[in-house]
């Protein structure tokens, strides 16, 4: 068959960081061909390049045997290649109309917006997109989201697509849709690039995969030839056994609790109490409130009625900060929004709550906050220069694991996490949960919110969310398919 899309050996630096060293692909027409590796392997570096965003230091991109275009003919790239990633990039202020057709109104004219509204549905109607084309871009959900931006990339001819961890923020159903439109579309004879950390969603989407560790290619080989085990340790350079959550008896103080929680179309009448030496799951549909209610219980957001307690201490709704005094450490759903500054360095972002325990009246001592940083860098196995470098900088995987850093970093009695492992790699998630056990071996309650079974399996017991109430307190010891189906309203 015939390379649709290749690299070869593709060198790119970032300074002292040597991102793609002599890295290479080659994608035959017409496959779903998987790209995996550990965080900061080099992966979204191969995207920007196979996207034209930037130019490789050395080495060359060929789209089916011809050279790439030059970098500035930005509509030659989006004819041959479009990227759907975890961050948006259709611009929410504008309707789904206008997303389409950015770019595309002739130079000098009017713009007709009645016919371009027009050919929006008659695109959206083309790609069986059910989306209203005056909707706005930022109401949209993600899932909805992400199938304007595909037919975005068909409508310009681009029959290559990448999908860049397009299932982090995904439900089941809402992933299970998105793989029943990819498998058209590959009947349709586009080809796509997968990147996911979801090593089972490989097996189940690709037809190949090639394996990047450390700025390198490893292999390439079709996924039925590829045993799982194998895959990880191509990825991690050493066999991999799974994580073995750990069992415990939790204490008898509450640590957090919420009481009569309820908000207005997110979730109603919650009681949650969680005791020191406990870690609760939170599971449910994208649609069940666990969100809305974590947030709630961190302070990102506040409740129509109800109270939350953190250490004995009362605190005031929508109040972040009161809830860190209290001893709450968190990870928020959004790291880009909520979770760290990019411009800040590492060293800055781990350390943001102790800031002021650090030096004394409120003056940080610099050494003190590097060395902490350094541990926790260490603790985490986070991918970096040191910690002076932005968090901008890092891969996203490792900028997840200085939000972990974060709510860490200050000892927490309560630790909220919400999708605590989303974009991290196998071995990493391993070490993110081991981080939490941790914490609560010393004495913390947690709370897990999570579509992850995996992360779920470290909860004695998991509260599941459906439509905004609590529905059932399963304990430790559950089936797959068991929570699945509470998940999702099904009795079995
Ligand atoms: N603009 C940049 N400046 C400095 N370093 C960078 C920049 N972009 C990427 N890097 C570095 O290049 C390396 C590869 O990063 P990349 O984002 O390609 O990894 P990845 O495989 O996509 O990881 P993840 O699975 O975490 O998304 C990392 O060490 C990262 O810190």
């Amino acid at each position: 068959m015939k390379n649709h899309v290749e690299a070869r050996d593709v060198v790119k630096r970032f300074g002292p960081t040597t991102a793609l060293n002599g890295a290479k692909i080659a994608i035959a027409e017409g496959e779903t061909h998987a790209l995996v590796g550990r965080n900061g392997a080099g992966k979204s570096t191969l995207v920007s390049i196979l996207t034209g965003l930037q130019r490789p230091d050395a080495g060359e991109v060929l789209f089916s045997g011809e050279a790439a275009p030059a970098l500035a003919d930005r509509d030659a790239w989006r004819q041959r290649v479009a990227c759907v990633y975890q961050k948006p990039t259709i611009i929410p202020a504008l309707t789904v109309a206008e997303n389409l057709f950015l770019n595309r109104q002739s130079a000098g004219r009017l713009i007709n917006w009645r016919g371009l509204r027009a050919r929006a549905r008659e695109l959206l109607n083309t790609y069986e997109v059910d989306v209203d084309a005056q909707a706005l871009a930022g109401d949209l959900t993600v899932e909805q989201r992400q199938l304007v931006e595909i037919a975005r990339a068909l409508s310009f001819g681009a029959r290559f697509i990448i999908l860049d961890e397009p299932t982090a923020r995904l439900d089941g159903p809402a992933i299970e849709r998105l793989f029943t439109r990819m498998r058209s579309l590959r009947e349709q004879g586009v080809t796509m690039m997968y990147i996911s950390h979801h090593l089972d969603e490989i097996y189940e989407i690709c037809q190949s995969v090639t394996v990047f560790r450390d700025a390198r290619h490893v292999l390439t080989r079709p996924a039925a030839d590829l045993p799982h085990d194998e895959l990880v340790a191509a990825m991690t350079g050493e066999a991999t056994t799974a994580y073995e959550a750990r069992t415990r008896t939790p204490g008898d103080t509450v640590v957090l609790s919420g009481e009569g929680l309820s908000l207005a179309g997110r979730y109603q009448d919650v009681d949650i109490s969680v005791r020191s030496g406990e870690v609760v799951g939170l599971a449910g549909s994208a649609s069940s409130g666990k969100v809305g209610l974590a947030e709630t219980l961190v302070g990102l957001r506040k409740a129509d009625t109800g109270t939350v307690t953190v250490n004995g201490t009362q605190v005031r709704q929508g109040d972040v900060p009161a809830a860190m005094r209290a001893g709450l450490g968190f990870v928020p759903e959004d790291r880009h929004h909520e979770g760290f500054v990019p411009l800040l360095s590492v060293g800055e972002n781990a350390t943001f709550p102790i800031a002021r325990k650090l030096g004394r009246y409120g003056m940080v001592s610099p050494t003190r906050r590097r060395d902490k940083a350094v541990e926790m860098i260490k603790n985490l196995d986070i991918k970096t220069e040191g910690p002076d470098q932005p968090v901008g900088d890092l891969s996203g995987g490792n900028a997840q694991k200085v939000v972990f850093a974060r709510a860490l970093v200050d000892d927490p009695t309560v630790l909220v996490v919400i999708n605590p492992t989303a974009g991290v790699d196998v071995k990493a998630k391993q070490a993110l949960l081991g981080a939490v056990e941790d914490a609560v071996d010393r004495g913390a309650g947690a709370v897990v919110v999570s579509d992850e079974l995996d992360d779920l399996r470290i909860c004695d017991r998991v509260l599941v969310m459906f439509h905004g109430r609590v529905v059932q307190d399963v304990p430790r010891g559950w089936a797959d398919h068991e929570l699945v189906a509470v998940m999702e309203g099904i009795e079995e």
